[in-house]
């Protein structure tokens, strides 16, 4: 019942082991790798991986296949003769699959992933290989090549009309509903915008370069939301180009934000819109912005944006990268249009994100500054659903480890669960790694919590939950049972890169430890949690990426209270971790009840100690606040 559950399913796939970690950078083997792209090689994923929406991303076209470094990719290019371009993010040839004028073929520097927007072929490095010495008349036929169009279109398209054709009431009332007086009606028609008159849904073509053909639309709603069509896969950008040649160019989250900055065009800058705003920067759009010197982030100033700024000046190379960063007089694009600030002025003051090895407090005063004036970056993101946990924790951070543990049986796959379903629906990208139970079981469960109630007795609201879940930024693993520490790591940085991930949960780690029970097994699995505690601790903080690892404890006495000691393994995990969290059971004074409550055993960030009472709603499979939808 939940295949319709469209969600990205991450398969991992046997592959060639090969690392381009921050720790082997400095090998000669990778010298010339860019600085921006220290990121580890990651597995393919199957075509089987595949979901129905994610058919045209970089990350889904990946079949099996070797991964090559950088550097071997262009030995490889130079060897068969082939005269590349070192972009940012991607090498840059002309095409020889096509050879079409001006056709270029772009290598993604970390993934090896390559694209071509005219012929729109597009795969991995290893289906890509075979063609290199390929005679140029040879038919070359990929496995997989990629329609850049939206197959289901059609459904959509039956209500919408250009916006060159509404009427003056009409527009009247879309300016209004934009809370757009001066809405620029040239600018939205030369841009082939499109209204959805049932809905009353602005649709924005996501154009491609060279071919000028169309990825999918951005949809701004009526409640000024934006989304895109198709969900995940609609790669392309909305790109306002300035009058004659642009080395620069501003990348701004919202749509409103790009009309915002038509009104006074900045000489040799374009305006960029990402198609997911600051929640993901798929590795499809980096070719796009290759061909920019200089980009300028101009981003909210909440948690998820500020975050996301770093990671996606990293994917693009840190080096050409600024940021308008939050103030005091910080404020969105669109609202210093409708305040006529002085735009000019504030690009100008924009500041370059990447740092000398060596730096002096006057630089990190204007970290320091940024930071006081975004209170949430300091505090992370607050739960809806748990309003005791953020009065202890304060809120849920980038960059951190948790540990969660608590009796067999106790309930920390439901509390994960909805701990972390509070928090994409708050869009925090999520990864789940359920080695316990099945994805399909945990997606129920989710599903049930969003919805707070049993399913079985609203089957016929299933469809309408199922749609609003299928928005959530959630991807799952499809391991199960055990499985290889590396392998499961790989994955996890594979996600990080080409999703964006910010919450990765893997439930639970002795399904990474291995089955030996005897004596020396036993302590090898000591040894082994130990290094898998590490791996995550480093993924964490390279990645920017907070982990929430479930383990189990270490012993079980009954009526006895478990602390940071039972957790299964050494010391390591509970010093290596930022924060503690135990289901605890306690059996009430009459010995008839036990009641369950989460303490909150180390928090590393304020020092915050404490404990929530967990009441279990069976309907809603909850613990958090209830009547939620
Ligand atoms: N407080 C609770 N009261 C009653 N039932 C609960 C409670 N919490 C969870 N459950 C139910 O108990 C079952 C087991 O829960 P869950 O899988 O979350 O526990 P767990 O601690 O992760 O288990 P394990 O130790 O096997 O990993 C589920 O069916 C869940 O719905």
């Amino acid at each position: 019942m939940f295949l319709c559950l469209r969600h990205l399913v991450i398969r991992r796939q046997p592959y060639r082991k090969f690392y381009l970690s921050p720790n082997n950078f400095t090998s000669t083997k990778f010298a010339n790798f860019p600085k921006s792209n220290r990121f580890q090689r990651s597995p393919a994923p199957s075509p089987a991986a595949r979901s129905p929406t994610d058919g045209h991303s970089f990350q889904n076209l990946s079949p099996l296949g070797d991964f090559v470094s950088v550097s071997q990719i262009k030995q490889k290019l130079t060897k068969c003769g082939h005269i590349f371009e070192e972009g940012h993010a991607c090498l840059i040839l002309d095409c020889f699959l096509c050879g079409q004028a001006n056709s270029k073929l772009y290598i993604n520097k970390v993934t090896g992933d390559f694209i071509c927007f005219i012929c729109r072929k597009s795969g991995v490095w290893s289906q890509l290989e075979p063609h290199l010495s390929a005679p140029s008349d040879s038919p070359i036929s990929l496995d997989q090549s990629i329609e850049l169009g939206c197959s289901g279109w059609y459904k959509i398209s039956k209500h919408l009309c250009p916006v060159g054709r509404l009427t003056e009431e009409e527009r009247i009332s879309v300016s209004q509903l934009l809370d757009f007086e001066d809405l620029p009606w040239n600018i939205l028609e030369s841009q082939g915008v499109m209204f959805d008159q049932e809905n009353q849904d602005l649709y924005w073509p996501l154009s491609l370069p060279e071919g000028g053909s169309t990825a999918g639309y951005k949809i701004l709603s009526r409640d000024l939301s934006e989304s895109c069509y198709p969900h995940t896969s609609a790669n392309g950008l909305v790109r306002l180009k300035s009058p004659g040649p642009s080395k620069s160019a501003i990348i701004v989250p919202s749509l409103r934000d790009l009309l915002a900055l038509s009104f006074r065009p900045l000489d040799g800058t374009d305006v960029v819109c990402l198609p997911h705003g600051p929640l993901s920067l798929p590795p499809l759009v980096l070719p796009l912005l290759e061909g920019y010197e200089k980009l300028t982030f101009w981003f909210n100033d909440d948690v998820t944006s500020w975050d996301n700024a770093r990671l996606f000046a990293r994917k693009l190379s840190i080096d050409r990268c600024h940021l308008i960063r939050p103030s005091k007089e910080h404020v969105t694009a669109f609202v210093a249009h409708k305040r006529g600030m002085n735009i000019a002025e504030t690009v100008r003051n924009a500041r370059a994100m990447s740092h000398d090895s060596i730096i002096t407090f006057a630089q990190l005063r204007e970290d320091l500054h940024s930071e006081l004036y975004s209170a949430d970056r300091l505090t992370g993101i607050k739960w809806q659903r748990f309003p005791t946990l953020n009065s202890i924790l304060q809120g849920h951070r980038r960059g951190e480890l948790t540990i969660l543990t608590g009796p067999t049986g106790s309930g920390k796959t439901t509390f994960m669960s909805e701990y972390s379903l509070d928090l994409a629906m708050q869009k925090v990208t999520t990864l789940w790694g359920s080695f316990e139970i099945r994805n399909q079981r945990l997606a129920r469960t989710m599903l049930q919590q969003m919805a707070c109630a049993p399913l079985q007795h609203h089957r016929d609201k299933f469809d309408e939950w199922a749609d609003r879940f299928t928005l959530l930024p959630i991807y799952f693993m499809t391991f199960h049972g055990q499985q290889q520490l590396e392998t499961v790591l790989d994955t996890v940085r594979h996600a990080a890169y080409v999703h964006d991930v910010a919450h990765v949960i893997i439930d639970n780690v002795q399904f990474m430890l291995g089955m030996s029970s005897s004596e020396s097994g036993f302590l090898d699995r000591f040894y082994r949690q130990d290094a898998l505690i590490g791996e995550f601790r480093n993924f964490a903080t390279t990645y920017n990426c907070h982990v929430t690892l479930v383990i189990h404890p270490r012993k079980e006495r009954d009526g006895e209270s478990l602390s940071t000691n039972s957790i299964f393994g050494g010391a390591k995990a509970s010093q290596e971790a930022d924060n503690v969290l135990i289901i605890q059971h306690k059996m009430s004074n009459s010995g008839l009840k036990i009641r369950k409550y989460l303490q909150v055993a180390k928090n590393r960030f304020s020092g915050d100690l404490g404990v929530i009472p967990l009441e279990f709603d069976k309907d809603s499979l909850s613990f958090g606040a209830k009547n939620l939808q």
